[in-house]
């Protein structure tokens, strides 16, 4: 069941036709990365990055393996809570394959940097990480992703996968919630 939330419109922060180009940029650079490899897994984090990953993967040239990786520490709310769980492993091995960690957003980075050094202690022959959006003010924790698609000022962003209770995961775009009360 959503959360009760005042009144809020939103905004549109970046167009569609912006995040298409820009993952066709990332997914080029990736490509680079991973040349040649035949052992990559690419994993998603549920539930923010499953719209993210969609696109990303079908951009990228490459055999790729996909798994999810349920981690979550905002609930239905705005604010972290810093404690983050592992909702969900992964169903496959990631020991000695290269891993692409693919991420929504990267906000106090305690999402990502648990994450890494969660699937780290797996030993997998290399791993990297990719995020769509970026809110380097809000860092509270000293972690950067390996790709970026676009750094952000400190709003609270929902679509393109990211929600706010729950909601507003289907917009085809990112925008910024403005409350009107
Ligand atoms: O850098 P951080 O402050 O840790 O925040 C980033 C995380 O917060 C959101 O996840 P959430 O817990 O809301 O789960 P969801 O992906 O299922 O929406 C988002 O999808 C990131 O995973
Ligand atoms: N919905 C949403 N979840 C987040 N988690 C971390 N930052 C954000 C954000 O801006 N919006």
């Amino acid at each position: 069941m959503p959360a009760d939330h005042p009144p809020y419109v939103i905004d549109q922060m970046i167009s569609a036709k912006s995040i298409a180009a820009r993952i066709e940029s990332l997914a080029r650079e990736i490509g680079t990365e991973f040349a040649g490899t035949d052992k990559l897994v690419v994993v998603g984090l549920l539930r923010g990055s499953f719209v993210f990953i969609a696109d990303l993967v079908r951009e990228l040239d490459l055999p790729v393996e996909v798994d999810f990786l349920e981690a979550s520490s905002y609930g239905d709310g705005m604010d972290s809570s810093r404690e983050v769980r592992i909702l969900k492993d992964l169903r496959g091995q990631i020991e000695g394959r290269d891993v692409l960690v693919v991420e929504d957003i990267v906000d106090t980075g305690h999402t990502l940097a648990h994450v890494t050094k969660f699937l780290v202690s797996r030993n997998p022959a290399r791993l990297r990480t990719i995020a769509l959006l970026d809110k380097p003010a809000r860092r509270e924790v000293d972690f950067k992703a390996d790709w970026i698609g676009f750094e952000i000022p400190d709003e609270f962003v929902v679509g393109y996968g990211i929600d706010y209770g729950q909601r507003n995961r289907n917009l085809p775009y990112i925008g910024k919630v403005r409350f009107t009360q």
